[in-house]
């Protein structure tokens, strides 16, 4: 059986920057994978790469089987952006329609019941402009989502949902997997993805560090939880330790303030 998606060796670099170097890892059927990284490190980058819209520098990319740039793989494939990159003069239901035109399993009747749910049935001749950005949130997972894609890729999911919404979205992501699709989730909540990812693979500087299932990478690492791992493995840690010392002494309310000494010195 085709793996939901498979990543090898992915490069990608822009001029002389390197987004990604090397990554190789796999969505198995059924699992979420958390993709984590520090700012710039490259998840973007390898989600970008993912759905066809950077072009790889090397390396390989399939979807369930397909090569990732081919119509048999977008059509498997759903991706919840972390940007908002939506044609706003356009209502809703016409962006449904443009969606249904593009993906032909659409299914329009699980989108209605998906949009339902999540409370914009109402919204749906109003123009995507006029959406809040939870509504357009929404609205992307349900285009992302209703036509039930083998790999569905998200970019930060929960950012900016109310906690409804949120407990929504993670029933989406458990039954998208339970299905015995694929979900891969790049986050920078670390405590979510510990509780709620099957295997995580951790970025840093454009490579893979390590990845696996967060208990047995705690484990082999003996790590007390997927924070303290990250922080050493993507070195991180050792230079936040400096940050926050300077950071009480910046924020100290005794410290002299150098400006008011200088203003009240003028006056005087
Ligand atoms: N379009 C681009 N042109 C040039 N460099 C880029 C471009 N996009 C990303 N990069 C660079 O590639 C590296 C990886 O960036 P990327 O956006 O993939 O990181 P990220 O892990 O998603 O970061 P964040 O958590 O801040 O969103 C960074 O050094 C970034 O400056």
């Amino acid at each position: 059986m085709d793996f939901p998606l498979q990543v090898d060796n992915l490069t990608k670099v822009y001029g002389r920057q390197r987004g990604i170097d090397g990554a190789s890892f796999t969505v198995r059927p059924g699992r979420i994978v958390g993709l984590l990284g520090p700012n710039g490190s490259g998840k973007s980058t390898t989600l970008h790469c993912i759905t066809g819209y950077h072009r790889l520098s090397s390396g390989g990319i399939t979807i369930a089987g397909h090569p990732h740039d081919t119509a048999a793989a977008k059509n498997r494939l759903g991706f919840l952006p972390d940007d908002l990159p939506l044609p706003e003069s356009l209502s809703g239901r016409e962006l449904l329609m443009l969606h249904a035109h593009l993906r032909p399993g659409l299914d329009l009747a699980a989108a209605y019941d998906l949009f339902d749910v999540f409370d914009l049935a109402d919204h749906l001749d109003k123009y995507v402009g006029d959406y809040s950005h939870g509504m357009k949130r929404k609205l992307q997972l349900v285009l992302a989502t209703a036509h039930r894609p083998r790999l569905l890729v998200l970019d930060e999911p929960l950012r900016g949902l109310d906690p409804e919404a949120a407990i929504l979205m993670n029933t989406v992501i458990e039954r998208s997997a339970g299905a015995g699709n694929g979900v891969l989730i790049a986050t920078h909540d670390l405590f979510a993805a510990e509780r709620g990812c099957d295997e995580v693979v951790i970025v840093s500087e454009g490579r893979v560090v390590t990845q696996g299932a967060p208990a047995e990478l705690l484990e082999r690492h003996r790590a007390a939880n997927l924070e303290a791992l990250f922080l050493a493995l993507t070195g991180i840690g050792t230079g936040l330790e400096r940050k926050l010392q300077h950071l009480t002494h910046t924020l100290d309310p005794d410290r002299i303030d150098p400006v008011a000494t200088e203003v009240s010195g003028g006056i005087s």
